[in-house]
């Protein structure tokens, strides 16, 4: 009894198996768009010639599939294109702006107001309710800086080099158009001399019509390197005018004696920030300073680069403290240069080791060939802010540090998901379509 049993259970697990191995055989023939006898022999081709019929189906098959493929793939490329126009006919989202009404809110021109630190000026002032208008010629300033405010009733983004005039009505001008990272004002060092003479010229000539207050980014390195530590707004400096910094160092102090030149004969109302090195968010991949190059060397785990033997100082203020300092001495009555910096000071040796060690990573730390005309020691004496405009820095520099950091991480990261993408865009075949939109085009004249 107990064997029959047995033998039944087999017989139920074989019919079992024998049933899935044939619905499988049939979904398998299925799939190959094969006839399906009873007989599985008759679904297998018989000749050379229903074969081939066999091949020709398939690839017609995968054909028909490929080209389906691309048509979806159009289909989803114009649904992006329609998503983009819908989304710039939208109405945009912007940072709530706070109320000023005629009387409080003014009209404030930005020269350089989409570069570094130009934009987070142009925050702060939005944000504060004021009308701004940003004048740049986008050599080192980038549109994405101001890209938030693009559309806002309050904001005017105009493409203008400040070498040539202008003629708008403003109330105020911030004028921080130039470059200001060594390596790019000696690209060209005549454009820079030319946009810190010519340029201020136009500035203080615009606000000498419509009477509006004016404010100069001047530097640090009027200065030159110093023979006096730290650095008073009374000390003369000490600058070589013909060394390869002179194009700028040079630019900002003629920048300075414009401005007291058209206040003294034209009354024209002007302050004068002498910014000392800043850093943050928003400064260029490719700014060349010190601060971005570090970070990013130290996130690529390269060797960090420290020109001469180290030993050089610099004091490093956070970007919104600076911003904090031009509002408040352009709001202010004091009308002499005014130091604008972190009076916390580094050998530059000091600062790689920072960096490195709040990034990680297994960077080493070199010496290379020293600057030419490279500042020795570099430090703030800020008595005159402290006492005329109740000022002073706040952002310590690990804090400022480790925003800089995670902004060079995100800058890093997009850049390289950019690569990627524009990568497989070249790579794909729409590439060939939009050469021949080209030809097209080039054709047409
Ligand atoms: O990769 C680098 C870059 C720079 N450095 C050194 O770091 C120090 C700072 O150099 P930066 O290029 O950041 O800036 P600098 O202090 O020379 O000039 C700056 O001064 C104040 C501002 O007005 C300007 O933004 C800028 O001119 C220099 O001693 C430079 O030689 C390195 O050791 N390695």
């Amino acid at each position: 009894m107990w064997t029959i049993t047995i033998t039944k259970k087999r017989w139920k697990q074989f019919a079992i198996g024998a049933g899935i191995t044939l619905v499988v055989i049939v979904i398998f023939f299925k799939m190959l768009n094969l006839p399906i006898n009873n007989n599985i022999n008759s679904a297998m081709p018989k000749s050379r010639h229903e074969f081939e019929t066999i091949y020709e189906r398939q690839q017609r098959l995968i054909e028909e599939q490929r080209l389906e493929l691309q048509r979806t793939k159009e289909e989803l490329t114009r649904l992006q294109d329609d998503l983009r126009a819908l989304q710039s006919n939208t109405p945009r989202k912007y940072p709530k702006v706070k109320y000023l009404n005629y009387k409080n809110r003014k009209r404030i021109l930005i020269t350089g107001g989409a570069g570094f630190v130009g934009s987070h000026l142009v925050d702060n002032l939005m944000l504060a309710g004021h009308e701004v208008i940003v004048v740049d010629n986008f050599f080192t300033g980038r549109k994405r800086n101001v890209a938030h405010w693009l559309g806002h009733e309050n904001f005017e983004l105009i493409h203008h080099d400040i070498v040539n005039p202008l003629f708008i009505e403003v109330d105020e001008i911030y004028h921080l158009a130039s470059p200001a990272s060594p390596p790019h004002y000696m690209l060209n060092p005549v454009k820079t001399i030319k946009t810190n003479t010519m340029g201020t010229i136009n500035v203080l000539g615009l606000a000498k019509r419509v009477m509006a207050r004016v404010l100069i980014a001047s530097t640090s390195e009027v200065y030159g390197d110093p023979t006096v530590h730290p650095q008073p707004e009374s000390y003369w400096g000490h600058v070589n005018p013909i060394g390869p910094r002179a194009c700028y160092d040079e630019g900002k102090r003629v920048s300075e004696t414009l401005s007291y030149a058209y206040a003294k004969q034209e009354k024209v109302q002007v302050r004068v920030a002498r910014i000392f090195n800043t850093y943050g968010p928003r400064m260029h991949m490719n700014d060349g300073r010190v601060v971005s190059n570090f970070i990013l060397q130290a996130l690529r785990n390269e060797t960090i680069t420290v020109y001469g033997n180290g030993k050089q100082t610099r004091s490093f203020q956070y970007v919104d403290d600076l911003v904090d300092g031009l509002i408040s001495l352009m709001m202010s009555n004091y009308t002499q240069p005014v130091n604008l910096g972190n009076p916390v000071e580094h050998t530059i040796e000091e600062f790689a080791f920072i960096i490195k060690e709040l990034v990680g990573g297994h960077s080493k730390v070199e010496r290379t060939d020293a600057m030419e005309d490279d500042p020795q020691r570099r430090k703030p004496d800020i008595n005159r802010a402290k006492k005329y405009l109740n000022w002073e820095p706040k952002v310590p520099l690990k804090m400022g540090l480790l925003r800089t950091i995670d902004y060079f991480r995100k800058e890093l990261e997009r850049s390289d998901r950019y690569a990627a993408n524009s990568k497989k865009y070249f790579e794909s075949h729409d590439l060939e379509r939009s050469q021949k939109h080209y030809q097209f085009d080039t054709d047409n004249g």
